[in-house]
C-alpha cells in the first residue's frame, strides 16, 4: 500500500484552480493510498473553525469522504493555518498530530514536521512564532469577533508578504545545525517537512550515517507529494 504526505498548498479563495487541483489528487491518488499526511500551510490563512468561508465546507467535504473510503488522514500545523482546531478537524475527519512527529508509513520511520521550527535563522519569524503559539493569546485572538480577526489577518499576511521581501533567501531556509541536532534527536534515517518551498531530496552525513531530508513543494502551479512504499520514498510531481 501507498502512504502519501502533502504540504504547503496554501488553499485560498482567490485561487480555485488550487483547490480543483486538491480535490482532484483525493479522487485520483489519495482514494488509492492507505495514509495521507498533510504538514501545515495547507491553508493560506486560518482564523479560527468559526470561520464561515465556503471553501472550509468544501474541503473538509473532500477529505470526510476519503476518510470515509478507509484513508486514514492526518494532519500537522504550519505557520498559516496553526489555529486549525479539532472542531474542524473533526469535519474533516482527520487527526490533528503534534508539531514534530514520528510515523510508521509502509514499514518506514519517518519524521515528519512543518518546517518552520528548522529555519531558526529567522529569528523575527521565531519570536513571532513563540508569541502566538501562547496558549492564552490563542484564546484571547479566537474570542474576537470574527471580523476583527479577518481585519488582523489581512494586515498581517500584508505584513509578512513584505517582511518575507527584505529577508535574504538563506536565513528563510532551514538552518543545517537545526537539521542535524532534529536528526540526533529523533534517530530516524528520514524527515520530510514542507514550509520553505523548495522541493528536494538532500542526503547528509551525520555520525557516519547516512540521512535524507525531504522537502515538499508548494501548490503553485502543480501538485507536489511524498509517495511512500514499502521499498521506496519519492517525491513526485503531478498537473493540477
Ligand atoms: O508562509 C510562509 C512565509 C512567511 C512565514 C512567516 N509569516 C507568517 O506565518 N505569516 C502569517 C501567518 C498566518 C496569518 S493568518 O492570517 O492566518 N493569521 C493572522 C492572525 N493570527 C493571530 C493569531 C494569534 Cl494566536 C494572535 C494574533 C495576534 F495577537 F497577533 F493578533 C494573530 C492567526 C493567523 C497571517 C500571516 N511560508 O510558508
Ligand atoms: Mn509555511
Amino acid at each position: 500500500m501507498t502512504t502519501l504526505v502533502i504540504a504547503d498548498l496554501h488553499l485560498n479563495e482567490q485561487e480555485p484552480a488550487i483547490t480543483a487541483g486538491f480535490l482532484r489528487f483525493i479522487q485520483e491518488q489519495a482514494v488509492h493510498a492507505s495514509q495521507l499526511y498533510i504538514l501545515g500551510d495547507f491553508f493560506d490563512y486560518w482564523i479560527g473553525d468559526d470561520d464561515p468561508a465556503p471553501l472550509h465546507k468544501t474541503v473538509a467535504d473532500a477529505l470526510k469522504a476519503l476518510s470515509e473510503c478507509g484513508v486514514k488522514i492526518f494532519f500537522i500545523h504550519g505557520n498559516r493555518d496553526f489555529l486549525l482546531g479539532k472542531r474542524y478537524a473533526k469535519q474533516c475527519g482527520m487527526t490533528l498530530l503534534p508539531q514534530t512527529q514520528i510515523i510508521e508509513a509502509e514499514g518506514q520511520r519517518i519524521l515528519i514536521l512543518h518546517g518552520d521550527t528548522l529555519c531558526t535563522d529567522d529569528t523575527d519569524y521565531q519570536h513571532y512564532r513563540k508569541r502566538v503559539h501562547t496558549k492564552w493569546i490563542q484564546r484571547l485572538f479566537l474570542w474576537l469577533p470574527l471580523s476583527v480577526r479577518l481585519k488582523i489577518a489581512k494586515k498581517m499576511r500584508a505584513g509578512s508578504q513584505s517582511a518575507n521581501q527584505q529577508k535574504t533567501q538563506a536565513i528563510m531556509d532551514v538552518n543545517q545545525n537545526a537539521v542535524i541536532d532534529t536528526f540526533r534527536q529523533y534517530k530516524t534515517q528520514w524527515m520530510i517537512h514542507g514550509h520553505t518551498h523548495r522541493p528536494a531530496v538532500h542526503d547528509l552525513r551525520i555520525d557516519g550515517e547516512t540521512h535524507f531530508r525531504g522537502v515538499l513543494g508548494a501548490w503553485h502551479s502543480q501538485g507536489s507529494a511524498f509517495k511512500i512504499t514499502p521499498d521506496d520514498i519519492s517525491l513526485i510531481f503531478f498537473p493540477f
